[in-house]
């Protein structure tokens, strides 16, 4: 099937499964398609670095997604390994604050060798986080989307490269933290598909047509009996 090879770039494939050999059999599913391989807590939890080696060895680009938030020193010292590990994105919770954001950035200089530098983004309300959960339970007033943009903001005066948030933000994001600071947009849903645990959600047409420059989709295409299958689909609708 033709596609287009930049639109397929930027579809970030969520690689969650308990085991790299369910992974890896998604991972050959989807061969000869260029798209970004995004490595999360279930995933590294069980297969570990050499399972994100695996990835970088067979030319895919790799999101690593365990979301670092804790003090300072720990998070420099996290970001310090992860660079080591030659990703080309990970990222921390802006909640975490900016001298924590900051010390990401210094551990990456640590962890620097050859290689390319990675991109290192901020988690801003998670896209499950829907406006009463955000309000009622964990006590944030205000809107969202406003809350998100008091993260961007945050995460872009910290020095980082962009942010992670719902696609329904990211006009918002650009406007005010600039055209290159990047979105990273999880929350996706094809027309009609199950919505599960997301709350602010798109479709990746949608999302593309706000301006966001990655797409995160797990579900739709890791639990369709055709991944191949799914993820093509949704290369032709975008
Ligand atoms: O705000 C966030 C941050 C990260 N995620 C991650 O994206 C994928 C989405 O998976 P789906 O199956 O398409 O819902 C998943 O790995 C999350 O950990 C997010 O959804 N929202």
């Amino acid at each position: 099937m033709a596609f287009d090879k930049n639109k397929a770039e930027r579809i970030m494939v969520a690689l969650d499964y308990a085991h790299a050999q369910q992974a890896e059999a998604l991972v050959s599913s989807l061969a000869g398609i260029p798209c970004y391989m995004k490595v999360g807590m279930q995933l590294f939890y069980s297969a570990g670095p050499s399972f994100v080696q695996k990835l970088k060895d067979q030319g895919y680009h790799v999101f690593l997604d365990l979301k670092m938030h804790d003090i300072p020193n720990t998070v420099k010292g996290g970001a310090e390994s992860i660079t080591r590990l030659g990703v080309d994105m990970f990222n921390v919770h802006a909640a975490g604050g900016r001298t924590m954001m900051e010390a990401a950035l210094e551990g990456v200089d640590k962890g620097l060798q050859a290689g390319n530098r990675p991109a290192v983004i901020a988690v801003t309300q998670l896209t499950s986080t829907s406006l009463a959960v955000m309000n009622e339970e964990i006590g944030i007033a205000g809107t969202v989307e406003d809350a998100v943009l008091r993260y961007a903001k945050l995460a872009r005066t910290a020095g980082l490269n962009g942010v992670v948030a719902s696609p329904l933000e990211v006009v918002r994001i650009k406007e005010t933290c600039g055209p290159d600071f990047m979105t990273v947009t999880p929350g996706i849903r094809p027309a009609g598909a199950d919505i599960g645990d997301q709350s602010r959600v798109m479709t990746p047409a949608e999302a593309f047509a706000q301006g966001t420059d990655f797409i995160v989709i797990g579900r739709p295409i890791t639990a369709s009996p055709d991944p191949r299958g799914a993820l093509e689909a949704i290369l032709a609708s975008v």
